[in-house]
């Protein structure tokens, strides 16, 4: 059975943000699928960051409705709706470049949030965490980077980083923004690698101006524009949908994997 004859892990009905009398999100449905993964895509201000801050909290809602697991929770602050086991990736301008790898995923553990590192406390506490952390940075790749300073890492290996962090939390959903941006072809396909063996047990939505990776690895995709949902459907569907097509080329020859 496909995960998307599942129930949902995460909706959203009717969602509206504001800025300043500009609609960047305007009436959005989305339904993610428990377990499966998620693609948000879409032309350059569709409003996809946008809605992954609603969705993980970051921002407030002007109007609309947003559900975990089918409970509300609309407005939760971001810490609470992590602590309700929504985790997005890192950006690395949240890593502090003189920590080890090992560091930073101890404190995201002990953190208890995966959000952050607030609550800053002895290296003998963290020593608690240090198998954990380990078994994450194996499971990314970074088996063998424990030791190394975050700011001594490649940009795909800060990347990978990232998402050891978001894993602490051991989160129901994951958010992942962008997790190939600005990555040469060798990383890309790692990352799909580690994205798709971190996705079992979990729900995974992302968002991915690559449609390649989008094709690897999405069984739903929501296509975007003007802050509004243009076609939601499984990734073979929407893929040929001309109205999709138009949207990403504007005109109906080709096909959205032009579009990278
Ligand atoms: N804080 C803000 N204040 C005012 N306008 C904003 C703010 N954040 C986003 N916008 C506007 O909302 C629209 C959607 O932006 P958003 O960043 O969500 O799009 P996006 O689909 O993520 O684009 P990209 O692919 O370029 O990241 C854009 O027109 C943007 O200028």
């Amino acid at each position: 059975m496909s995960p998307l004859d599942g129930p949902a892990a995460l909706t959203a009905r009717g969602l509206i943000r504001d800025f300043r009398g500009f609609r960047a999100v305007d009436q959005v449905d989305l339904t993610v699928a428990a377990g499966s993964v998620h693609a948000l895509v879409g032309p350059n201000g569709a409003g996809k960051t946008t809605l992954f801050n609603l969705l993980t909290g970051f921002l407030a809602p002007t109007a609309g409705r947003i559900e975990l697991d089918g409970h509300d929770i609309t407005g939760l602050p971001p810490e609470r709706v992590a602590r309700l086991g929504v985790a997005r990736s890192f950006q690395i301008t949240s890593l502090f470049p003189q920590q080890t790898a090992r560091t930073h995923v101890e404190l995201a553990l002990q953190s208890g949030t995966g959000l952050g590192w607030r609550f800053w406390r002895s290296h003998r506490l963290l020593e608690r965490f240090s198998a954990r952390a380990g078994e994450l940075l194996d499971l990314v790749g970074l088996g063998d980077a424990g030791d190394t300073l975050a700011g001594s890492l490649a940009y795909g290996r800060k990347r990978a980083l990232e998402l050891a962090i978001a894993l602490a939390l051991d989160p129901k959903v994951l958010l992942l923004d962008e997790p190939t941006a600005g990555m040469g072809l060798e990383d890309v396909d790692r990352t799909v690698e580690l994205i798709a063996a971190v996705r079992d047990g979990r729900t995974v939505v992302l968002v991915e101006h690559n449609m390649s990776v989008v094709g690897r690895l999405a069984d739903a995709v929501t296509v975007l524009q003007a802050g509004r949902v243009l076609v939601e459907g499984p990734y073979e569907q929407v893929r040929t949908d001309p109205r999709v097509i138009e949207a990403y080329l504007g005109s109906s020859e080709g096909s959205a994997d032009a579009a990278h």
